[in-house]
């Protein structure tokens, strides 16, 4: 699904990674980690075709990434509506559907049903026609996993959705990422930050492997068995 070979990225003279080699498989659940400023976003706008590497390759489904492609969901990083968006969560996710102009052309209702349906999913059901700016931020963050999987990606790509969200809220947004690979195959990249103890991380259980970029230090490249990674280690190398 994702490939990466010796692959680096710099800004001027400052180079944030490099030989960096990452695989990931339908399915497998990747869990980025390392310190502010590390390059975690700035892999992810890689991989949605949004920043070019410096050297090396990467290649998304077999080809080049490129913007707006409907195999790939994006959840972004919490944050709040502008007061007075006119949209609802309804709105918002239809939004992930229409937005992907190159995709198959879905009809008025089948775009309906569709978002009904992811809605369903992710539990948002019930604030489906509330506006966007009263929704809580747990809220606002499972619309817009329902947003990214409006499409019905086969690659889901998470900067840092927990940021700001309470723990209960933590924990359902990370499920909903690790219930979308097992049910669908979809593969899952999710950048986070460890705040405490391994087991009490909500991701870090449900990773496959973990990319710690803190520890690239710019000449190792590589993920590491999540279950070969001592909590210690971890938290070393977050943030
Ligand atoms: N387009 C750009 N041009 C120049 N520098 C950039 C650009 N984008 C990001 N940077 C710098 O590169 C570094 C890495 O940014 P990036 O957002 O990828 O890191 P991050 O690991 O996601 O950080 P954080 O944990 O704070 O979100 C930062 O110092 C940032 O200022």
């Amino acid at each position: 699904m994702i490939r990466l070979r010796d692959a680096a990225l710099a800004y001027g003279d400052r180079t944030l990674w490099r030989g960096l080699d990452l695989d990931v498989a339908a399915g497998e659940f990747v869990v980025v980690l390392g310190p502010n400023g590390s390059g975690k976003t700035s892999l992810i706008r890689v991989l949605l075709g949004l920043q070019r590497l410096t050297a090396g390759t990467v290649a998304v489904h077999g080809r080049p990434p490129r913007r707006g492609s409907d195999l790939i969901g994006y959840v972004p990083q919490h944050r709040t509506v502008v007061p007075h968006t006119p949209l609802r969560a309804r709105d918002l996710v239809r939004l992930g559907i229409d937005g992907h102009r190159w995709g198959p052309r879905r009809s008025r209702p089948e775009a309906r049903r569709r978002v009904a349906a992811v809605l369903r999913d992710v539990g948002a059901a019930e604030f489906a026609d509330v506006p966007l700016e009263l929704l809580s931020g747990g809220e606002l963050q499972r619309v817009r996993v329902a947003q990214a999987l409006a499409t019905d990606p086969r690659i889901l790509l998470c900067d840092e959705p927990l940021l700001s969200l309470d723990a209960e809220h933590q924990r359902i947004v990370a499920e909903l990422a690790d219930r979308r690979r097992r049910e669908h195959g979809t593969a899952v990249v999710f950048v986070t930050h460890v705040t405490g103890a391994r087991d009490a991380d909500p991701v870090l259980p449900l990773a496959d492997r973990v990319l710690d970029l803190g520890r690239l230090g710019g000449v190792r490249a590589g993920g590491v068995r999540a279950g070969e990674v001592r909590a210690g280690e971890i938290q070393a190398g977050a943030a």
